[in-house]
């Protein structure tokens, strides 16, 4: 799956990020490969939603280098994600409550979208074309995640695992190479989890895509996880499988305290 020529979906180099006096990351370097889930992990603080603003484009680095699939950006907007082949979610969903399943899908696609709203309230041709290509795709999403019998159902009408896969429909919808999870677990059931972890699952390996995922549930992410990046107060203090990272003095050290890994 991973050849040597096939671009990195992202590489990060030496990224620095400073609010005021506060030194939110300190020269991390990692990358993603092709089809790969990479977690990022550390306690309180540590800097892993930092990380993810920066690679989404919201907060600009300080310092250091970003490579989205080869490409090196000088400055990285939100809206240019999507035409890079980047989709995220959010901690707290960014969905249309009031709207339909199936429209919140399909506004992971807005962007694509090249016919004039004119050209839609005329019902043109090529307006038709596109509407069936954003229902084809809407459908595709759907049945992936299973919510093919939900599409028609108002958002605000179902319970928060199952929006949560609806938010993770919308980022798909516009076959990302790259996708940002932000706490997926976040609120969820046991059984809601083993689903939306088997459906992460299904992304790489059915699909190729390239996962960067940040979660508190370390329990999932050990069981999910290809690699780890592990930061401590803004530092990447460990990088590598999941049993490496769980074996590390440095990481015992950080989430146990000094204390636990003398015992
Ligand atoms: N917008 C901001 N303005 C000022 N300081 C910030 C901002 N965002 C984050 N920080 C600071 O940067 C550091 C890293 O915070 P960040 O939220 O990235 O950590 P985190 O690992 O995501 O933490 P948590 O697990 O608690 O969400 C913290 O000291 C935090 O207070």
């Amino acid at each position: 799956m991973f050849s040597a020529e096939a671009p990195l979906p992202l590489e990060l180099k030496d990224i620095s990020l400073r609010f005021g006096g506060i030194h939110a990351l300190k020269s991390v370097s990692f990358d993603v490969r092709p089809g790969e889930i990479r977690a990022i992990i550390g306690p309180n603080g540590a800097g892993k939603s930092s990380l993810m603003n920066v690679i989404s484009g919201l907060y600009s680095a300080s310092s250091g280098e970003i490579r989205i699939g080869g490409r090196l950006l000088h400055r990285l907007r939100p809206h240019r994600l999507a035409g890079l082949g980047v989709a995220r979610t959010f901690q707290n969903l960014a969905l249309f409550p009031a709207l339909s399943v199936a429209q919140n899908i399909a506004s992971g696609l807005a962007f694509r979208r090249k016919v004039s709203l004119g050209a839609q309230i005329l019902g043109l041709p090529q307006a038709r074309r596109e509407n069936a290509r954003v229902t084809a795709r809407v459908n595709e999403v759907a049945a992936l995640l299973g919510l093919t019998g939900l599409l028609d159902r108002r958002v605000s009408t179902l319970p928060y695992g199952v929006q949560k896969q609806v938010d993770l429909a919308r980022a798909l919808a516009a076959w990302p190479h790259l996708l940002l999870l932000d706490e997926p677990m976040a609120g969820l059931t046991v059984t809601e989890k083993a689903a939306m972890a088997r459906h992460i699952q299904a992304l790489r390996d059915d699909l190729g895509i390239a996962v960067i995922l940040i979660e508190h549930d370390i329990g999932v992410v050990m069981g999910l996880s290809d690699r780890i990046v592990v930061l401590d107060y803004g530092m990447k203090i460990a990088d590598g499988t999941p049993d490496a990272v769980r074996r590390d003095p440095d990481v015992i050290r950080a989430y146990l305290g000094t204390d636990a890994e003398a015992a």
